[in-house]
């Protein structure tokens, strides 16, 4: 494998972690080229970042490209197209940025965003977004200051993709190619005990209420304890209890007090709902909701939380055994739409696991619940429970739009699904039946809605303000930032022609007591290929400051933010 040296100097006094020289393991298919990195000026306020490319090292074989030149300054070398659909660029990187604009100085803390950056193993190239191999991406905000930093996560499968140069575990939507037929039966055996399943947690990173930072996916497995100061692949983290199974949901509720997330239980279709606090590794039981349809649970990629209860979806969109067991990709991957099976919520009380509520609701397609709220009568009683969702109008295409070709080939037609915030009323009172409707008029956001957050200080309650990736038609995937207003129903959006923006992140300034005011982090890649960290003002949505990084990044999906102690 090429190798990549960084050399990082800057002459300003502060962090030891902004001096460093390494030596990367680099993808194979880019040359391998020095980069030097220089912060010219040394006034901490505003500095210059140049990247210069200072020599380039032959290597084995004639590289594809000829190098760039020795002496280019202010400029990377870049095949000035959008990368938000290819493979981070290197192992890791980490310099200061030089900002344009001001961030708000009491933005001190740390964002951290996982997603899925390697998408090829030397000529492979994996086919759909949510195989690649996790990349974190890591902006640290200190005194209006901002440190970028990007790193590969050592998960099992991808140190076993590294070394073998092959795929070694079940991804998203790939597969190991068996040697022979003994290796066939052997991962099918693997398959049922999980072994063969991967740990690649590319999906989200979260902090627990004890301070740990762990990423995720949908496989247990996949849970991955990480060091949010230097992105260190720690170790696993080991659940302490007796569940077993396989899979939970890529997205639990987390905050200081405790971690809940589902666990969907494939043999007798159902979800047990689970809590572990703070400190312990120990997952207890909160209760069980049977599915009401067939034949399997509903995929719960999320799902949301009120003050007293756990809403727990059950999709038409349902995990699918047989797809599980295929070699080869069908166009729902591990899943089937079974709109017979009707689709439902469940309400589950938080505090005793009993079910209050278990609707029947119209058919519905969504990854991310936004949020849930209890809504009470004039004598303060719950009579109903709200829950928001980003819903692709029960319409499953948008998995196979999610494909990396799909992604990679926009041609200017609109061909992204429509979407919107989904909003069921799920009634208290017995009644059978749910409510879902649009909350705003979709063309508010151009009919794209995903990649949603919020004050995390609502979460559970009655809020008005949610952000989301949004579309400007024609696209082919969702290309703003929206701000939607669920009060007035109106959203303002944020956009740059040919760029990419992932999932917006509020972050609230301490001592708030309005629903927005803070900031929203989101990282775009751009149509020159290049990239950027973006702060918009919470109120606004106007843009307040923007740093650009050496070299744009793969999109990515979720991230957390780790507050300066
Ligand atoms: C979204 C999203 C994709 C990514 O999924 C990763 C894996 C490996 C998922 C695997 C599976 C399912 C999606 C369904 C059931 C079985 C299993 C193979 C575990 O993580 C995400 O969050
Ligand atoms: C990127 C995405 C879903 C991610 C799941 O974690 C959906 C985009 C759709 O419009
Ligand atoms: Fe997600």
């Amino acid at each position: 494998m090429a190798s990549l040296a960084f050399s990082a100097t800057k002459t300003c006094s502060t962090p030891t972690y902004m001096t460093f020289f390494e030596k990367f393991d680099h993808v194979k298919h880019d040359n391998p080229i020095f980069w030097k990195v220089n912060f010219t000026s040394n006034k901490c306020k505003k500095r210059d970042l140049i990247i210069t490319n200072v020599a380039t090292k032959p290597p084995a074989v004639a590289p594809p490209a000829p190098p760039p030149p020795a002496t280019t300054t202010n400029t990377v070398q870049s095949k000035r197209k959008l990368v938000a659909w290819t493979s981070v660029k290197q192992e890791r990187w980490q310099g200061e940025l030089e900002v344009e604009g001001e961030i708000p100085l009491w933005l001190n803390g740390t964002y951290l965003r996982n997603g899925p950056g390697l998408w090829h193993l030397g000529d492979y190239n994996f086919r759909h977004l949510f195989d690649g191999y996790a990349t974190l991406v890591r902006l640290h905000f200190e005194n209006g200051r901002l440190i970028m930093g990007h790193r590969q996560l050592e998960s099992e499968a991808y140190k076993a993709a590294k070394k073998n140069n092959k795929l070694c575990y079940r991804e998203f939507s790939e597969v190991p190619k068996p040697d022979n037929f003994l290796a066939y039966i052997g991962d099918m055996a693997n398959l049922f005990s999980g072994a063969s399943l991967t740990d690649n947690a590319n999906t989200g990173v979260v902090k627990l209420g004890d301070g740990r930072v762990v990423c995720l996916t949908e496989t247990i497995k996949g849970s991955i304890v990480v060091d949010p100061k230097t992105l260190d692949t720690i170790g696993k983290f080991q659940y302490d209890d007796n569940f077993g199974g396989l899979i939970h949901s890529a997205h639990p509720i987390v905050n200081d007090e405790e971690f809940i997330t589902l666990l969907p239980d494939l043999i007798n279709p159902g979800y047990l709902v689970v809590r572990m606090e703070p400190g312990t590794n120990e997952r207890k039981v909160i209760g069980r909701v049977d599915c009401r349809g067939g034949p399997a649970p509903g995929w719960v990629h999320s799902f949301p939380v009120t003050e007293h209860y756990v809403i727990v979806p059950e999709m038409p969109l349902r995990y699918c055994a047989q797809n599980l067991l295929r070699a080869e990709p069908t166009p729902l991957y591990k899943f089937q739409w079974h709109p017979e099976s009707k689709g439902f919520m469940h309400v589950m009380c938080k505090a005793g696991g009993n079910i209050v509520a278990s609707v029947e609701v119209p058919l519905y397609v969504t990854f991310h619940f936004i949020n849930a709220y209890e809504e009470t009568d004039e004598d303060g009683r719950i009579k109903a429970v709200i829950a928001d969702c980003c819903e692709h109008n029960a319409d499953t295409t948008i998995l196979e739009k999610l494909r990396l070709q799909h992604l990679r080939s926009f041609n200017g037609e609109d061909v992204l699904p429509d979407a919107r915030v989904g909003r069921f009323t799920i009634p208290l009172d017995g009644s059978p039946y749910g409510k879902l409707e649009a909350a705003l008029n979709p063309d508010e956001h151009g009919k794209g809605m995903d990649m949603c957050s919020i004050n995390p200080a609502y979460l559970g309650k009655k809020y008005r303000y949610a952000y989301a990736c949004g579309a400007q038609r024609p696209c082919n995937f969702p290309n703003t930032l929206t701000k939607v207003d669920l009060v007035d129903k109106k959203a303002k959006n944020w956009y740059d022609e040919g760029s990419v923006p992932s999932e917006p992140f509020f972050v609230a300034r301490p001592g708030a007591t309005r629903e927005d005011d803070g900031v929203v982090i989101s990282i775009i890649s751009d149509k020159n290929g290049d990239g950027y960290a973006l702060v918009l003002d919470g109120t606004t949505f106007e843009e307040i400051a923007r740093a650009k990084f050496p070299y744009g990044l793969p999109y990515g999906l979720h991230g957390c933010w780790v507050p300066k102690k």
